[in-house]
């Protein structure tokens, strides 16, 4: 293939690459990657294994928003798909939590680490939650293609279709869901109730403003085919109508 040829059909696939930051993309791709193979390969050394696994679970999670968005959405790829930058508050939740799980490790190392069955059955359900959660956000961004983005578009697309196929006939917010789920799951495995309680409350009023936001815009572009979607399909966050 002629360098042409490469440049046609590379801005066909990727028509906004020049609006990407390569350098970005290939340093942050590196930084996730070293996070999971450090935490993975550090596992046998620490004590409060859980910590590791809520690491590996934020680089998953972060390579992922990307990765599906640059296969299967590559119109909307971006160097911020990785959603790393996903507000202040996002990153001041993951900076309590860590301070959280680290000052309850000093002041109640027996809490922690006590090798109790609530524990173990608090853990099980985090990873159970972390694991369901990703595979239904990951899901979701799959089978919403080209309909999915990351902000909520206020002007519909020409290639934006209405979704209610797969996932999206069982959760109205799939992506939603999994994300609320996952971010729970990861503070039961760091066993911090504060930071649960806080998780919990912030991403809840999140989610319920941002869909009665991001609704009114579907309504407007799907009308009477997005109200009946709507009336036949629950979201499954509790209390999110
Ligand atoms: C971050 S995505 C989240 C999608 C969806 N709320 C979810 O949780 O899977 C936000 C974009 O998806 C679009 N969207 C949400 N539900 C949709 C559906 N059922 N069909 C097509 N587009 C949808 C919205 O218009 C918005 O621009």
């Amino acid at each position: 293939m002629s360098v042409e040829t490469y440049n046609d059909s590379i801005h066909e696939i990727y028509p906004d690459i020049k609006k990407n930051s390569l350098t970005t993309i290939s340093f942050t791709s590196y930084a996730l990657g070293a996070i999971f193979g450090l935490f993975i390969g550090l596992l046998p050394l620490i004590r409060f294994k859980t910590f590791n696994i809520y690491l590996i679970s934020l680089s998953v999670f972060h390579f992922l928003e990307f990765y599906i968005t640059a296969k299967y959405n590559p119109l909307k790829v971006h160097e911020q798909s990785f959603l790393i930058n996903n507000g202040i508050e996002y990153l001041l939740a993951h900076l309590v939590a860590v301070l959280e799980c680290f000052i309850e490790n000093i002041l109640f190392p027996t809490f922690k680490n006590s090798n109790s069955l609530v524990n173990h059955i608090i853990i099980f359900i985090g990873i159970f939650l972390i694991i369901s959660g990703q595979l239904v956000r990951s899901l979701a961004m799959y089978t919403a293609k080209n309909s999915f983005s990351h902000t909520v578009k206020t002007e519909k697309l020409n290639d934006h279709k209405l979704i209610t196929n797969g996932i999206y006939s069982i959760s109205r917010h799939p992506s939603y869901f999994g994300f609320f789920y996952w971010a729970i799951g990861t503070q039961l495995i760091l066993l911090n109730p504060i930071s649960l309680i806080i998780f919990t409350i912030v991403l809840w009023n999140f989610f319920n403003k941002r869909i009665t936001f991001e609704e009114n815009y579907l309504l407007n572009f799907f009308g009477s085919d997005y109200l009946k979607y709507k009336n036949r399909v629950p979201i499954g966050i509790p209390f999110v109508k």
